[in-house]
């Protein structure tokens, strides 16, 4: 089988040396030309420091689509709309779609899954959990959750002695953990930009932990899944890593201010950032409540004085239910 890899940033890249580790064969599609030239010259890439590229990349979608079985997403979700648009007409080619990308589309609130299905009527998977591109470029031991059709078939292609692949039924708690993480990690590096304080890292974990299971739960997501690695174990690694572009958002915002200020200066996409926008959007729309993700979309969007955003969370109300 060959596994064509659409992204060509640290997750698509680290991914397809993985798989070229495991015997595949493995192109992968970057939309910038000069880009992809100076990777295949020089087996570099600035998004992964001292990590050898051991796959072959290419510019061309002809190429990349004659040569794909199993198509593996790997760019951000705000931009996967627009390339399936230019390869929709390939759907006879693919086998398979395996989506790596964790996030919620902003104008339609939709999970990968669901814009997928509205190009292709092709079998998917989802792979998710604590894997930062950078640790498994370096072969560090990682775990992962994989969801959807053929999963036996690609937990046995994709684990390895530094990747472990765990299977699960849960298609929509497995995206949605991934998507909303990312949007809690932006809260937690606020917080290490506010203080770094241990407690109310504790706190805002657990309590993030709550409010993705109340967003999945509406979706018919399991909440066993939010337990494991795609909830917990993806939740823990980003909000403390320091390798996590949405924690360090969240970090520079504090110290910054200005969210434009800070994209122009960074090359890398911190998805929590897009998904916080649907995901504040739908949940006011059904009545959900996310006072963490709020908060996140005000500061990032409106300017609000994340000192001020942690005092009003700490005096809400007080909860006459029993939680977790
Ligand atoms: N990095 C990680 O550790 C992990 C990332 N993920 C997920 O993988 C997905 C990809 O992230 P990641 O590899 O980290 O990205 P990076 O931040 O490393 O790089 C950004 C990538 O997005 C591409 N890109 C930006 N704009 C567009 C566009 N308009 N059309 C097509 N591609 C575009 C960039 O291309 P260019 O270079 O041409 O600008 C680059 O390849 C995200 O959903 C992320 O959440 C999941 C697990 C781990
Ligand atoms: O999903 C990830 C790790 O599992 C990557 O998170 P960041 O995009 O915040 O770096």
């Amino acid at each position: 089988m060959n596994f064509g890899i659409l992204g060509a940033g640290s997750w698509g890249i680290a991914f397809g040396n993985l798989l070229r580790d495991n015997s595949q064969n493995v192109l992968i599609w970057g939309r910038r030309k000069e880009y992809v030239n100076e990777v295949n010259q020089t087996k570099r890439t600035p998004y992964l420091k001292n990590i050898r590229v051991n796959v072959p990349l290419t510019h061309d979608l002809n190429e990349f689509l004659n040569f794909t079985d199993i198509l593996v997403i790997a760019v951000p979700v705000q931009f996967i709309r627009e390339v399936f648009e230019k390869i929709k007409q390939f759907e006879h080619k693919i086998f398979l779609i395996l989506n790596l990308s964790k996030g919620i589309e902003i104008k339609t609130q939709k999970r990968v899954s669901e814009i997928v299905s509205e190009f292709f009527n092709v079998p998917y998977s989802v792979l998710s959990g604590p894997s930062h591109a950078e640790e498994v470029a370096s072969k560090i031991p990682t775990a992962v959750t994989l969801a959807g059709e053929h999963y036996e078939f690609l937990q046995k292609i994709i684990s390895n002695d530094y990747f472990r692949v765990y299977i699960s039924n849960d298609v929509v708690g497995v995206e949605i953990a991934g998507a909303l993480k990312n949007v809690m990690a932006i809260a937690a590096g606020i917080l290490d930009g506010l203080g770094g304080w241990d407690n109310s890292k504790a706190a805002l974990m657990t309590r993030a932990l709550y409010e993705m299971i109340k967003f999945g739960q509406y979706f018919g997501a399991k909440k066993e899944t939010f337990f494991g690695l795609a909830g917990v174990g993806d939740l823990m690694v980003t909000c403390n890593s320091k390798h996590s572009r949405n924690r360090k958002l969240g970090e520079l915002i504090v110290k910054e201010k200005d969210l434009s200020k800070i994209l122009t200066n960074s090359k890398m996409v911190a998805e929590g950032m897009y998904t916080v926008k649907a995901v504040v959007d739908f949940s006011k729309k059904v009545g959900i409540e996310m006072p963490i993700s709020n908060e996140v979309y005000e500061i990032l969007y409106n300017g609000k004085d994340p000192k001020l955003s942690m005092l009003e969370l700490m005096n809400r109300p007080l909860k006459n239910e029993w939680y977790i």
